[in-house]
């Protein structure tokens, strides 16, 4: 029978009031990679807003693992200041998950990280060439055991925040992709080569997390269903690695697809506003970046909401009637109606990012019943503003909790009260 979208629902060992997840956004709103006021009030207008659980994105395990300047990691130092956050969101009735991740050979902007890129495999990286550090260097077993363990113990501070959940990153192309998608896992030994090979490594990582914080936080992953290019991650690979997952403990699956580099489009369902963030770069070769990937997009149908469905229902199917582990549908959910189909499908929750960037009270307003489909074009303008000094939001609304908050708290740190 379909769940009622308002109904709860369990995730390993914590149960979240409906099913709307915010999807994990990098909202670089962090300040020397300790949140800000700016990161609280974003979120705390989610869990204000019916929201169940919220997803801080892209939380670097470490300093290194880092792909943008306003991005936080999980340091003894930042855990007051995220605790600060879960505090609010806990205080407005949602619950709060910790995206935590590694960018691999995205870590190129040298001022970032401290040393060269590493990936699953070593050579040129396309996106390094054009950041001016285009080296990377293949991850030995000694890397593999120390970043597994930076993941364990970013868990383990995310707990100490406050945190209901933890969400590793496996998708999109960063380290943890880097291992699972054939576009860039060249290994010879036993992370490299079959599906079951790729995600070894991933797996191993949820094992060491769902190790340490399991039975008491949920465990995520959100994972690429397609990479969307030829010679990429296939639905069948992903088969494998949804598997893997679950037997090394996952608690949710999160279901979205495509790349950084190669299949942005795959991922948002429209192409991305490449002449204005071009426009936005200053050096040449961030503008040729920007050029080059406009013109790899190829021509695509119009957006549509849920299209990421046809591959998410082959997935589930796949794993059964049986499966124990949780599914969220992802991907253009920008209605009740939408994520009603979603969840008549079959689906335990649905995940939205755009939708809720562009108006952070809509799934109040589902719940009150004074609206259906959200005023989101997919233009994906928030991606572009993304890169700039304001931090992500929705330059068609420029909603409540937009760049005015930056402003407010021009980067102010959260340091909790107590
Ligand atoms: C501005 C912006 C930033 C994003 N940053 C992240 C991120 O940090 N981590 C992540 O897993 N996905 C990120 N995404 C992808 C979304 O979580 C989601 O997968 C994608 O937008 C499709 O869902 P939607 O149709 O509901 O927007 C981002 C999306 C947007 C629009």
């Amino acid at each position: 029978m379909a769940a009622d979208p308002f109904s709860p629902v369990q995730i390993g060992p914590i149960t979240i009031k409906n099913r709307f997840i915010r999807s994990g956004a990098n909202e670089t709103k962090n300040k020397n990679m300790n949140p800000t006021k700016a990161l609280l009030e974003f979120h705390r207008a989610y869990a204000e807003n019916e929201v169940a659980l919220t997803t801080l994105a892209y939380i670097a395990v470490s300093k290194d693992g880092r792909t943008l300047p306003g991005q936080g990691t999980l340091s003894d130092e930042s855990v007051p200041h995220y605790r600060a956050i879960t505090d609010a969101i806990h205080a407005a009735g949602g619950k709060a998950s910790a995206q935590i991740t590694h960018g691999g050979s995205f870590c190129q902007i040298k001022d970032l990280s401290t040393s060269r890129c590493m990936s699953s495999s070593g050579g040129i990286d396309k996106m390094g060439v054009m950041m001016g550090r285009p080296f990377q260097r293949a991850m030995t077993r000694a890397d593999m055991d120390m970043v597994r363990d930076e993941f364990a113990t970013a868990a383990l501070r995310a707990e100490q925040a406050g945190f209901d959940a933890v969400e590793l990153h496996m998708g999109h192309g960063y380290l943890l992709n880097q291992y699972i998608s054939p576009l860039s896992n060249f290994r010879r030994d036993e992370y490299g080569g079959s599906a079951e090979n790729r995600v070894r490594f991933p797996a191993e990582v949820l094992a060491a997390v769902k190790a340490a914080v399991g039975g008491r936080l949920a465990v995520l992953a959100k994972i690429n269903l397609v990479d969307g290019v030829p010679k990429g991650a296939t639905i069948q690979d992903t088969i494998v690695t949804a598997k893997a997952l679950e037997a090394a403990g996952a608690d949710m699956l999160v279901l979205s697809a495509g790349r950084n580099i190669e299949s942005t489009w795959k991922m948002f369902g429209s192409p991305l506003p490449y002449d204005e963030m071009a426009g936005m770069q200053k050096s040449l070769l961030a503008k040729l970046q920007f050029a080059i990937l406009k013109r790899s997009t190829p021509k695509m149908p119009p957006f549509h909401e849920n299209y990421l469905m046809e591959d998410a229902l082959t997935l589930k199917a796949a794993l059964g009637p049986d499966r124990k582990v949780k599914l969220s549908y992802l991907g253009g959910v920008q209605s009740l109606t939408s994520a009603r189909a979603a969840l008549d499908e079959g689906f335990d929750a649905v995940a939205v990012a755009r939708a809720l960037i562009h108006d952070p009270t809509l799934v109040a307003q589902w719940k009150a019943g004074t609206r259906d489909k959200s005023g989101c074009t997919a233009c994906n303008r928030c991606v572009a503003v993304m890169y700039g000094p304001s931090g992500t939001y929705c330059p068609e609304t420029g909603n409540a909790i937009d760049a005015a908050l930056n402003q407010i708290y021009a980067g102010e740190e959260t340091r909790h009260a107590a």
